[in-house]
């Protein structure tokens, strides 16, 4: 380990958790400020996630000192916080490039070391998971243990109480551990939110507990062993069939490591409960979690011009001030979807609706039948998992609810798990829907408009994480559904594009003397336009940012087979893999498709 001995003594006697748990208990305070310190300076350099793996410094220690990782499981929700699990993993000198190309991965991924048995990025997958390992582990025989670490914000979706409800029922061997720092990105909200506020206050009564429970050592063996004890009474865990421990003190090292050397040894099915403070043990985090989350690279976005998530925000708030029917809802993502200003300004318009994409988008579904109009802000990543509830709730009830697919496309650091890749082929076979991709940020609001107006059934504006290129924003208008637009006249070749991948297309475009058109939906699809470039071209190249399997080229291609129309094309956008993560500019170029990648591609290929 490259780490420097002066600055990070203890921290370099613990280059292994097999030497962690050589280490005396009473080093492991020292352990904990060393390896806080050596998260801030590395993460000065790398960017990226930061205040919530500050608030599981004590959390990561504990579970790598007392458990036998990587043959015990941890499984670590979502990720984001799991940095000091890398660096005391045997990857404390790479954490300086997580993120970057070709360095460490964002989150926990199973490629990339032992100790991180499930790849993560989505939230809510670790009890689900963990579970299923549980059992294994029981059916192996070999005394394994499963740990799942989750957060409060986590805590609130769906999955985690398809898993909770699974868990308590059949009772396996299963820790876990909720790392309860009361915030979401945002403030975490919702009821569970304030079921836990309730156990939080039960604990910091003491007059409730010096007539009730007495310390927390005797507390833990009276929740251990009589199950209907008050608190695990009081608790919905315990209602569901866990054995809750807590609420403790996720930042005292000796109380966790007790609690879990105890829970250790017996078989069931625990909710430890600990409280930590996001961004512990750095004073700006602390204060403001929400801007220390993450750190971004600076020069993430390429430009200085306002950013689609922005243009977003303007036009909502443009929208409210005039319709009171409108209703915003965003899954937990309020910062990055540029709606802050938004919900600050129309309270009453405004749900956060905590990480729960189904329930947002089936709640959109309740408001549009109730004669509301319903704009659901989502990342594209993050709609996979209200697909059923798109479809099912939404699309075959005819209900006109906007989607506005933000991170569309290549988001960059946060890589695989995260690329807004997807949806253009999975939105595009559902009956009904319109799909728009706005070239430019004008365009975009445009679309937003458009798709607000359309009354028929839902629609969907997809944009980047990304700034615009300047455009001036003009007044509302509603664009014709269906109608593209040609940028350029040119001869033989026509490039159809689709979305914001336009402004490099003009450069091959001048190259090559070819017509460029920018489609602007996917769905309906400018026929005519396709069947009249048919008519006078030889070569056809479709251009998006998502995957081509499926896609918008995919469309092209059929109506091109349809007519019997004999025409090569060619579709340009990502491969059928998971996209890595680098910088977006990193992985446009290397998936050809800046302006000279797009260029070259088209070349070679009219060369072939
Ligand atoms: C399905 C899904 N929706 C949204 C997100 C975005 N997201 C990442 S971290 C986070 C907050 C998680 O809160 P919590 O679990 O309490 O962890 P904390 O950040 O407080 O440590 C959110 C909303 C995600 N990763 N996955
Ligand atoms: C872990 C996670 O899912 C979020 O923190 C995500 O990284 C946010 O992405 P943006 O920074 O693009 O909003
Ligand atoms: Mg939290």
């Amino acid at each position: 380990m490259n780490l420097n001995l002066k600055k990070y003594p203890m921290l370099s006697l613990a280059d292994s958790v097999e030497k962690l748990r050589l280490l005396s208990i009473d080093q492991l305070p020292q352990l904990c400020i060393e390896l806080r310190k050596y998260l801030l300076d590395t993460v000065n350099i790398s960017k990226g996630h930061f205040a919530s793996g500050l608030g599981v410094v004590e959390i990561t220690v504990a579970l790598h000192y007392v458990y036998n990782t990587p043959f015990d499981n941890l499984v670590w929700d979502i990720g984001h916080q799991a940095y000091p699990h890398k660096i005391l993993t045997g990857r404390s000198k790479d954490i300086k490039n997580i993120r970057r190309k070709n360095g460490l991965n964002p989150f926990p991924c199973r490629e990339e070391s032992e100790y991180d048995v499930l790849s993560v990025g989505h939230s809510s997958t670790s009890i689900s998971a963990g579970l299923g390992m549980s059992i294994g582990a029981e059916k192996e025989g070999k005394n394994r243990n499963t740990i799942c670490i989750i957060g409060d914000g986590a805590m609130t979706a769906g999955m985690s109480f398809e898993a909770m409800n699974h868990a308590g029922e059949i009772k396996s061997n299963l820790l876990v551990i909720l790392n309860d720092n009361q915030m979401s990105i945002s403030k975490n909200i919702g009821g569970l939110n304030n079921h836990l506020k309730f156990l939080r206050e039960i604990q910091y009564d003491k007059k409730y507990i010096k007539k009730n429970i007495f310390s927390q050592k005797k507390t833990f063996y009276k929740q251990s062993n009589i199950k209907n004890s008050l608190f695990s009474f009081n608790s919905i865990f315990a209602n569901l069939g866990f054995i809750y421990l807590g609420p403790f003190d996720g930042h005292n090292i000796f109380s966790i490591i007790n609690v879990l050397k105890k829970i250790k040894n017996k078989k069931g099915t625990y909710l430890l409960h600990l409280i930590t403070k996001k961004g512990k043990g750095y004073l700006p985090a602390e204060l403001d979690p929400i801007k220390w989350h993450s750190i971004s690279a600076s020069h993430t976005l390429s430009s200085k011009c306002i950013s689609y998530s922005d243009v977003f925000g303007s036009w909502l708030c443009e929208i409210a001030k005039c319709d009171k029917k409108l209703i915003a809802i965003t899954p937990a993502m309020c910062e990055g979807s540029g709606m802050v200003k938004f919900s600050r300004l129309f309270p009453n318009q405004y749900f956060d609706v905590a990480i729960a994409e189904q329930h947002a988008v089936t709640f959109a579904a309740g408001l549009a039948i109730s004669g509301y109009k319903p704009v659901v802000s989502i990342y594209s990543t993050f709609l996979q998992r209200a697909y059923d509830q798109l479809i099912h709730d939404i699309a075959l009830q005819k209900l006109s609810v906007l989607f506005a697919i933000d991170r569309a496309g290549i988001v960059g650091y946060d890589g695989k798990t995260h690329q807004g890749i997807f949806d253009l082929a999975y939105l595009r076979c559902i009956p009904g829907i319109i799909i728009m991709t706005p070239s430019d940020e004008n365009e975009c609001r445009q679309m937003l408009y458009t798709g607000y107006m359309y009354n028929k059934g839902p629609s969907a504006v997809r944009y980047p994480k990304d700034n615009g290129i300047g455009t001036l924003l003009t007044p509302m208008h509603e664009i014709p559904l269906g109608k593209s637009r040609i940028k350029r006249i040119g001869k033989k070749i026509a490039i159809l594009n689709f979305g914001t991948l336009l402004k490099n297309a003009f450069f091959a475009a001048n190259n090559l003397n070819a017509t460029l058109v920018d489609m602007r939906f996917v769905k309906p699809l400018d026929q005519c336009m396709i069947l009249k470039l048919c008519s006078n071209h030889q070569f056809f190249v479709t251009l998006e940012e998502g995957v081509i399997s499926g896609g918008a080229g995919s469309a092209v291609n059929e109506l091109i087979m349809m007519k019997k129309i004999i025409l090569p094309v060619l579709n340009i956008g990502l491969p059928d893999i998971f996209i890595p993560q680098g910088s977006q500019k990193e992985i446009r170029h290397d998936y050809q498709l800046d302006k000279e990648g797009i260029y070259k591609t088209i070349l070679y290929w009219l060369q072939k």
